[in-house]
């Protein structure tokens, strides 16, 4: 198995073109207002358009209103929805769409109760924890902490970037990497060089 690459928080019509030209497998929009990276609904469903088959797009939420979600999917082509916040397994599996959920890790043992507590999910993706921040912060944190039984496919992210994300995929061999930060130049701005960088040296550690 190798791991596949999602791209997040991209804003901008020729990002999509730079991450789907760099081979990501899928692309997430945030609709998290306090993101810098936030975009609107009518921004989502032209990016999301030029999104070709078989790249997936992931809708990033952050305790949103249940409404909020739907006004979204309907509007939007998601393939998948993220819930980056304190959402529970009953209000992410409401909306008959497939979803992960994102958990920010910080002690032992809480991906092993988070794989139980999401068991629906179609996957679980550890983050760094941070105070203040849901996600997004560009931080990493101890893959030591992540176990070896998964019951569910684990999305390894938090502070990755084209230097070392290699190193991670041979420490921890998730399902999938997924990064934002670590392909930027600006806040919300991708890098088309970071993001084929960044995809290459997924690739360049192997399968398993
Ligand atoms: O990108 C954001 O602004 C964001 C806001 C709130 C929750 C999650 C967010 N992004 C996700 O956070 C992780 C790690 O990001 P980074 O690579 O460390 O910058 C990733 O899943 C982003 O999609």
């Amino acid at each position: 198995m190798a791991s596949r690459v999602k791209i997040c928080g991209l804003t901008r019509p020729e990002d999509i073109d730079a991450a789907v030209a760099a081979g990501a497998d899928a692309i997430g929009l945030v609709f998290y207002d306090p993101s810098p990276r936030a975009v609107s609904i009518d921004l989502a469903r032209q990016l999301a358009a030029q999104i070709p088959a078989f790249v997936s797009v992931t809708g990033l939420f952050v305790n949103p209103q249940a409404d909020f979600v739907r006004q979204v999917s309907q509007q939007v082509a998601l393939d998948l929805l993220q819930f980056h916040g304190d959402e529970t397994a009953a209000f992410c599996e409401q909306f008959q769409r497939r979803w992960i959920k994102a958990i920010r890790v910080r002690q032992q043992g809480q991906i092993e109760q988070a794989f139980e507590k999401y068991k629906k999910s179609a996957g679980l993706l550890v983050d760094a924890w941070h105070p203040e921040q849901y996600g997004g912060t560009g931080h990493g944190f101890n893959w030591s902490l992540i176990p070896e039984q998964r019951p569910l496919p684990l999305i390894l992210a938090g502070g990755l970037q084209p230097d070392n994300v290699a190193a991670a995929v041979h420490q921890v061999r998730p399902w999938a990497v997924d990064v934002s930060g670590g392909v930027e130049i600006g806040k919300g701005i991708k890098c088309a060089k970071k993001m084929a960088d960044f995809v290459a040296a997924t690739r360049s550690a192997g399968s398993w």
